[in-house]
């Protein structure tokens, strides 16, 4: 297999960094670029923390990917950025890696038909870690017999959107499997508003933001004289990057956009 060719956005970030050490570390991957909100002209190398790392630090990416010949972007930035990231990546026939959050379904619907357009594939992954995607699996597996539940998910206090990606995509996957019905109380009120958390399909989802925590997440499944918690912790980012690599080896095999890790994880 030719080496794969890779710029990372986002380098200096919580997973930006765990990323650029996992492809420098990687035999099969060089690290070609990357993409920052500062630092243009710069070598990585020269910024703190990426001691001995050589790669140009691009702010364009459009320039990145017209100077460079790239195979997979990984993308690990903000919401706002990461759908043109992955346009400015498609334009030039770069695969994109995502995990940064906030999609909306009609996005990931418009990227999916660009990647069939082009014969490229692409990964959008809201959770990079094998215990948050079985989370997700056994959480869609119980909902088929509890169909009464709610998410708590926990983050630290420097995340940007809400509720979590990962929150989102595993209400999408137990209402696969659950018909959409309203919880609680039919004559229930909220004397604060946003108490109950937000509703998809009438599952309630709450966002804890709090210093001093990671990802975590709980799927708490309610039934006749019984619940059932399904719970899983990143403890550090290091969790997410088995899952990166293998996003990226997986991103050469396809020519469509797969959203969700659990996709390639059989
Ligand atoms: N899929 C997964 O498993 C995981 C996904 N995430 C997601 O990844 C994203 C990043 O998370 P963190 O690293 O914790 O955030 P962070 O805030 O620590 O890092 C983001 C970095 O992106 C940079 N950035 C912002 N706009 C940019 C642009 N236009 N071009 C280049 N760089 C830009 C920022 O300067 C910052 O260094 C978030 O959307 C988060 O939800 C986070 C952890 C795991
Ligand atoms: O911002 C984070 O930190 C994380 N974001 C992802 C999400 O929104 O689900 C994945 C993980 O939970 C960490």
């Amino acid at each position: 297999m030719n080496r794969v060719k890779i710029v990372v956005a986002g380098p200096r970030g919580n997973m930006g960094k765990e990323a650029v050490k996992m492809v420098t570390e990687t035999n099969e991957f060089d690290l070609v670029a990357v993409v920052d909100s500062k630092n243009d002209g710069m070598n990585l190398s020269e910024i703190d923390g990426f001691h001995g790392i050589e790669a140009r630090v691009y702010t364009d990416i459009h320039k990145c990917f017209e100077e460079l010949e790239v195979d997979v972007l990984i993308d690990l930035t903000a919401p706002a950025f990461g759908k043109k990231h992955m346009e400015a990546a498609f334009a030039k026939g770069v695969r994109p890696v995502v995990g940064t959050t906030g999609f909306t379904e009609e996005d990931i619907e418009e990227l999916r038909t660009i990647a069939e357009e082009k014969s490229l594939g692409a990964i959008i992954a809201p959770n990079f870690a094998i215990g948050a995607i079985l989370m997700m699996k056994f959480s869609q597996m119980a909902a088929k017999y509890l169909a009464d539940v709610e998410i708590i998910e926990r983050h630290h206090d420097r995340k940007l959107d809400a509720p979590s990606g990962t929150a989102v995509k595993t209400a999408q996957l137990i209402s696969e499997v659950r018909a959409a019905k309203s919880q609680g109380h039919p004559n229930e009120t909220e004397e604060l508003k946003g108490a109950r958390g937000a509703d998809f399909e009438g599952m309630r989802i709450h966002s804890v933001r709090l210093p001093g925590l990671v990802a975590h997440q709980e799927v708490i499944f309610g039934g006749v004289g019984q619940t059932l918690t399904i719970r899983h912790d990143s403890i550090n980012r290091t969790s997410f990057m088995p899952g990166v690599k293998l996003a990226v080896e997986s991103v050469l095999r396809i020519d469509t956009l797969i959203y969700g890790l659990e996709h390639i994880i059989e």
